[in-house]
């Protein structure tokens, strides 16, 4: 692929391609209706979070979210423009009973090691290390059934921490948690970044509660990435979006 040395964005710091951990250029990406049309989604969506930091990308339903998201994992394919993301990256859904599937917690987080072929003494090592930066490790064999929905998408991440993720492609996590869960999982991720030198995540969210949280977001409109920059900044630019949408009822 080809890259320019350096990569600028408004409001940011001049930054090397190294320090990116997700670089998106112009990317565009075409999805089939159920009318067997194709629907352009991404219309030229351009986006650069760098490594060790936790960003949120915020946009009005069906803007293309989840789409540029799997974009990133790899589980759609773009059609034009230029996508990196440094690996191994790890996609968390939603819905944490689609990916918990085994007994206990620490089964469910040795699951992903066991193609990598580890010593045993080492898969037992990253388990406990990767329960417990995400307020886990006291959760070991407790059965996954027992966990509320927050906790089992924290298990879901310490997987992905074990496996060695170098980002996390988060998405929605938080829409169907009480308040509590919520903020666990929010203080989760917050300490994965923090503690996890190099880790980067990228969080889904319709929740503007949830952005103090965040180093720096960006906020997407009709497959494009229209603003981004500090978590303040995107605040006033929704609450700008806001009032104007309320002076036009
Ligand atoms: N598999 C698919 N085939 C065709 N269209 C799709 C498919 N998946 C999503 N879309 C459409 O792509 C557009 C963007 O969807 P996407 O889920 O990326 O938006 P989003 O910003 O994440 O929305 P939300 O906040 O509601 O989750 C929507 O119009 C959606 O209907």
């Amino acid at each position: 692929m080809q890259t320019s040395a350096k990569w600028r964005t408004p409001g940011q710091a001049e930054l090397q391609e190294e320090d990116l951990a997700i670089d998106v250029r112009d990317v565009t990406l075409s999805l089939e209706s159920a009318s067997r049309d194709r629907v352009q989604i991404l219309k030229g969506a351009t986006l650069a979070v760098p490594r060790g930091e936790l960003w949120m990308l915020l946009g009005p339903n069906g803007c293309g979210k989840s789409t540029l998201l799997k974009a990133l994992a790899g589980l759609l394919d773009h059609s034009g423009g230029e996508l990196r993301i440094a690996q191994p990256c790890s996609f968390v859904f939603q819905n944490p009973d689609h990916q918990v599937v085994m007994p206990t917690a620490g089964a469910d987080v040795a699951f992903g090691l066991g193609r990598m072929h580890l010593p045993e003494d080492e898969v037992k090592r990253r388990v406990q290390e990767s329960l417990e930066i995400v307020g886990m490790g006291d959760y070991t064999r407790r059965s996954v059934q027992t966990l509320s929905g927050g906790q089992k998408q924290r298990v879901a991440i310490a997987g992905a921490l074990a496996e060695r993720s170098q980002v996390l492609l988060l998405d929605e996590l938080t829409t169907f948690l009480d308040e509590e869960d919520q903020i666990g999982v929010l203080e989760a991720v917050k300490n994965v970044v923090s503690m996890q030198s190099g880790v980067t995540a990228l969080w889904v969210t319709h929740r503007l509660e949830e952005l103090p949280f965040a180093d720096g977001a960006a906020y997407m409109h009709d497959g494009k990435v229209v603003m981004h920059g500090n978590p303040g900044k995107i605040e006033r630019y929704i609450g700008r979006l806001q009032k104007q949408a309320l002076a036009l009822r």
